[in-house]
């Protein structure tokens, strides 16, 4: 059974769901980073929010780890290059609580511009200083918004009708989007000048790490009032003190810190400036959303094999995961196969999905290929980092899709190249579940991939397959199965031998000095 850590505050919907689904659950929550470090290695999945920093020393420990599920938005507290790195998936729940976190930014903007939380506080200690407080109205005034996606969206939907005229900064907002929504788009320095309000919400990235720097703060509009509910380090925050300490910025109010938790901060007791520690998805919906999603498919993962709203690896629907498991283990051995066949440095690899195997969801498939593929010539490969392996050694990946009239209703055929030559290897499923090799290098044969094998090209010539089996027999190799293939009679030929342990090297080289063979390669799989 899977066992999966909760180690920060969710719902408790995600303990029921994942004991509903079949996945063992802990609840750990508060626990210092060397805590985790000692127990992670137990767990298969982890259920965090931001409190919980997932970095790459955690994931060295986490032997057994399968999936990272943020049950919110924000991932910079994982080390994605790190998790992807181990074949650990992560994802995240992107829409369960961006309505609960514009509508704080809203509230935020409501705060600011009639000054409400010190106006509460100076009421409640019993001063009623009426004419101390004088608010501006939103109505007409000018919203920037930089990030303009799912929560920036709703923020400028809502800004909308309170009568704000909504600009935004986003290079990924769409003409046609930016129209649907209501919004003008415009350049940042045009954001700058023009905003009464200004809103942030990009995800922290080092593109966006500092967005707001003294150098952009200065560019402001006199009296600009600026809202954060996305990440701290999205501002500098001694800018945005120096900015307001001179008077041109009225005031700001923070959801977020570069620190957190922040307790305690340049900008506490300053009037201007209202605080709430990392409140944006805190409200009761958002919280039964998200927590009952991350359990969802973290045991969905874990249990069935699917991938929704993971952000290192393609997605696999519940649906899809049953249907594809066989095609998994067929494209994995063919990638493995050819991975073993080929000799010289990898150049590209050209995936061809015929027939039924075109109707399905590919990128899993493809991914699983390059695992299977780039296995036996390194280390640690697994299906969520094999993608960026092939990337980073600049190996080109192709895919190309076709429907079939040949003999066989499915198909996946694996072309690689090297600086050498090119090999390939086709195989199906018979049955519909069980992976077979038809093609190798063009020739056909039909075969089961098991886990020792033996494979050796030779010319077509009487007497060979006779001297293969006696010297395996000499050297007491027993032999499970024989398949052997040609393209015509006296052409070039191959077997495929399946045999009950390993071929040592000394072996090999006795098969390879054998009349007629041209090549023999040992093959093995896990
Ligand atoms: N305070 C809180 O409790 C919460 C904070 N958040 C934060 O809000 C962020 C945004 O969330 P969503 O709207 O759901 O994400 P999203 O991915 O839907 O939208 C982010 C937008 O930022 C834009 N963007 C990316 N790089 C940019 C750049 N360099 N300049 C300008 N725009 C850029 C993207 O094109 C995208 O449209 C999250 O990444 C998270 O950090 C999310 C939920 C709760
Ligand atoms: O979803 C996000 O990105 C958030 O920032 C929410 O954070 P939290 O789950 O409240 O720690």
């Amino acid at each position: 059974m899977p066992k999966v850590l909760i180690s920060d505050s969710l719902s408790p919907r995600a303990v029921e769901i994942f004991k509903e689904r079949g996945v063992e659950v802990d609840v750990k929550v508060g626990l210092k980073p060397d805590e985790l470090k000692a127990i992670i290695g137990e767990y298969d999945g982890l259920a965090i929010r931001s409190n919980t920093k997932v970095t790459k020393d955690i994931l060295a420990a986490a032997t057994n780890l399968k999936v990272v599920g943020r049950a919110g938005i924000g991932v910079d507290n994982v080390d994605i290059p790190a998790a992807t790195a181990r074949g650990v998936v992560v994802m995240n729940t992107p829409f369960g609580n961006s309505i609960t976190t514009a509508e704080h930014a809203i509230a935020m903007m409501f705060a600011l511009a009639r000054e409400i939380p010190a106006a509460n506080a100076s009421t409640h200690a019993g001063k009623w200083e009426k004419n101390r407080f004088m608010g501006v109205e939103l109505f007409g005034k000018v919203l920037g918004v930089i990030g303009c996606g799912n929560i920036g969206g709703i923020v400028a939907d809502r800004a909308i009708g309170l009568k704000m005229k909504v600009i935004a900064f986003d290079p990924f907002l769409s003409p046609e989007r930016a129209t649907e929504i209501g919004v003008e788009k415009v350049e940042l320095e045009d954001l700058l000048k023009r905003a009464d309000f200004i809103t942030l919400h990009t995800p922290l990235t080092e593109a966006t790490k500092g967005v707001l720097d003294a150098k952009a703060l200065a560019k402001t509009k006199k009296g600009v009032r600026i809202i954060n509910c996305a990440r701290g380090g999205l501002i500098v925050e001694e800018a945005l003190q120096a900015a307001i300490e001179a008077g041109h910025v009225a005031g700001a109010a923070l959801d977020v810190f570069a620190e957190e938790p922040a307790k305690a901060h340049p900008l506490f007791g300053n009037e201007k400036v209202v605080a709430t520690p990392h409140l944006g998805a805190s409200t009761t919906e958002a919280q039964e959303n998200v927590a009952l999603q991350v359990a969802e498919q973290l045991a969905d993962y874990l249990v069935n094999g699917a991938v929704v709203n993971a952000l290192n690896m393609p997605s696999v629907t519940a649906e899809e995961a049953p249907r594809l498991r066989p095609y998994m283990k067929l494209a994995e051995q063919l990638g493995g196969f050819v991975g073993q066949l080929i000799d010289g440095s990898l150049k590209g690899v050209a995936i061809e999905y015929e027939g039924q195997a075109a109707t399905l969801n590919t990128k899993p498939l493809t991914a699983i290929v390059l695992k299977g593929l780039l296995g036996p010539l390194m280390e640690s490969v697994n299906m969520v980092n094999a993608p960026v392996i092939a990337k980073e050694r600049d190996i080109k990946v192709a895919e190309t899709k076709r429907t079939n009239d040949g003999d066989y209703q499915t198909l996946v055929r694996i072309i690689v190249t090297t600086d050498k030559g090119t090999n390939s290897v086709t195989g199906t499923l018979f049955g519909g579940d069980k992976p077979r090799l038809v093609e190798i290098d063009e020739v056909p044969i039909e075969a089961e991939v098991t886990p020792f094998m033996l494979f050796v090209r030779n010319e077509d010539k009487p007497g060979f397959i006779g001297k293969l089996g006696t010297t395996l027999g000499n050297a007491s190799v027993n032999i499970a199965t024989f398949h052997l293939g040609r393209t015509a009679p006296g052409a070039n030929a191959i077997c495929l031998v399946s045999v009950d342990q390993k071929v040592d090297d000394a072996l090999l080289a006795t098969i390879r000095a054998l009349p007629s063979v041209v090549r023999a390669t040992e093959l093995t799989f896990a």
